[in-house]
């Protein structure tokens, strides 16, 4: 980011003042940071964990079908902040209809900010410059998968079971500037276009909403679907804003991958090829879904692939995150010099 001019000149005018202190290129990622909570727990060994801490084993079907779903989720491993201990010290955690949320807030209160600061640590210390210079650092954190909305299964509620195949606890940070001081700081994804969208006739098809028991939340079945329906056109809208000429297939992607079956039909709708999600795919396998905090952990994962293979071919690309509305925000990337071969 360049300098600010820290005096103008006395005879400048306020629009001058302004302009000076404007910066004339475009903002940018310089550097991205994740952190998860310590305890993983891989998602075949998930529905024993799950039903053993709640103490729900006597809900055999209810745990047959988190295994199914667990099975079709393209999920490995999750990070979470819930544990033996915690389920220890709160009992009350298992069960929705006691009151708990002061507890669980204030277990957030601490942790959550820590693991805020610790993928923003990581950001800066790749970024390289003193945090005081920081204009831009944007952080999004997650911890509804343990603190916030987890708590035993019961029958009629099978949200709480899809809730708890997909979702994990993270953190992601990103440093964002414009006019890069060279030499020094390294710009990854240009930002040129950013939009947000609700879907018409979505309401109510993911909803959260705190209780005295925790975060209740739906997830309507049919939202792979919705979503499909709607993405080409908040990519038509965002590359005709900005003039450009896109197809498709020659875009890079950072899907949030808020479920498999939402980035199957999402390829589908599009016309893309299987490997065109790889990344949010790989994020998905590795982490669950960390509601807006997983297209931080896509972008790194991007990142990690264009420093891999090189980011030749690749220009624009497109990154689409997803949540309650239900709204569609569409950010359009370009690779930036930092990430490309010989520059
Ligand atoms: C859950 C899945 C991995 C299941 O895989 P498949 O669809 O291929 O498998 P399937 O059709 O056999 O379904 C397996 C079982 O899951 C059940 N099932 C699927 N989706 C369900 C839903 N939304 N609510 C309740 N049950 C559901 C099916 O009925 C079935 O039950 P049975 O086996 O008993 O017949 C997939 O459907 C998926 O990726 N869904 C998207 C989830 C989603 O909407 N995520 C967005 C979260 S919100 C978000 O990300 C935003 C945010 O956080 O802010």
């Amino acid at each position: 980011m360049a300098p600010v001019p820290a005096t103008a000149a006395a005879g400048s005018s306020t629009r001058e003042i302004r302009r000076a202190q404007r910066a004339d290129g475009p903002a940018a990622v310089l550097a991205i940071g994740t952190a998860n909570p310590e305890k993983c727990v891989t998602q075949d060994e998930y529905a024993d964990f799950y039903f053993r801490i709640t103490n729900s084993d006597h809900l055999p079907e209810l745990k047959d079908k988190l295994s199914r779903i667990c099975n079709k989720s393209g999920i490995e491993k999750r990070f979470m902040y819930v544990s033996d201990e915690l389920m220890e010290a709160h009992p009350e955690f298992a069960d929705r209809h006691l009151p708990s949320l002061d507890a669980r807030v204030e277990i957030a209160s601490k942790n959550v900010p820590e693991l805020a600061a610790a993928a923003s640590a990581k950001a800066i210390a790749e970024w390289g410059r003193p945090a005081t210079d920081i204009t831009h650092l944007i952080f999004s954190t997650y911890s509804g998968s343990t603190l916030i909305a987890f708590y035993g299964p019961e029958v009629g509620c099978n949200d709480i079971i899809v809730g708890q195949a997909l979702f994990g606890d993270g953190s992601g940070a990103v440093i964002v500037g414009a006019d890069p001081v060279d030499a020094v700081e390294r710009p990854l994804f240009e930002m040129a276009f950013a939009s947000q969208t609700t879907i018409p006739d979505s309401e109510g098809a993911i909803t959260m909403q705190y209780m005295k028991g925790g975060m209740d939340y739906h997830i309507a079945s049919g939202v792979p679907e919705m979503l499909a329906g709607n993405v080409e056109r908040c990519l038509a809208h965002a590359f005709d804003s900005v003039g450009v000429a896109a197809k498709w297939k020659d875009l890079f992607w950072a899907v949030h991958p808020g479920g498999r079956r939402i980035l199957d039909l999402i390829e589908e709708a599009l016309g893309l090829e299987n490997g065109a999600m790889a990344a949010s795919r790989q994020v998905l396998s590795e982490f669950g879904n960390m509601s807006g905090t997983t297209v931080i952990f896509v972008l790194n994962e991007l990142r990690r692939r264009f420093e891999a293979d090189g980011a030749e071919g690749a220009d624009w690309g497109a990154l689409m995150a997803f949540g309650p509305g239900v709204t569609v925000e569409t950010v359009l990337l370009r690779v930036a010099s930092g990430l490309k071969p010989n520059q």
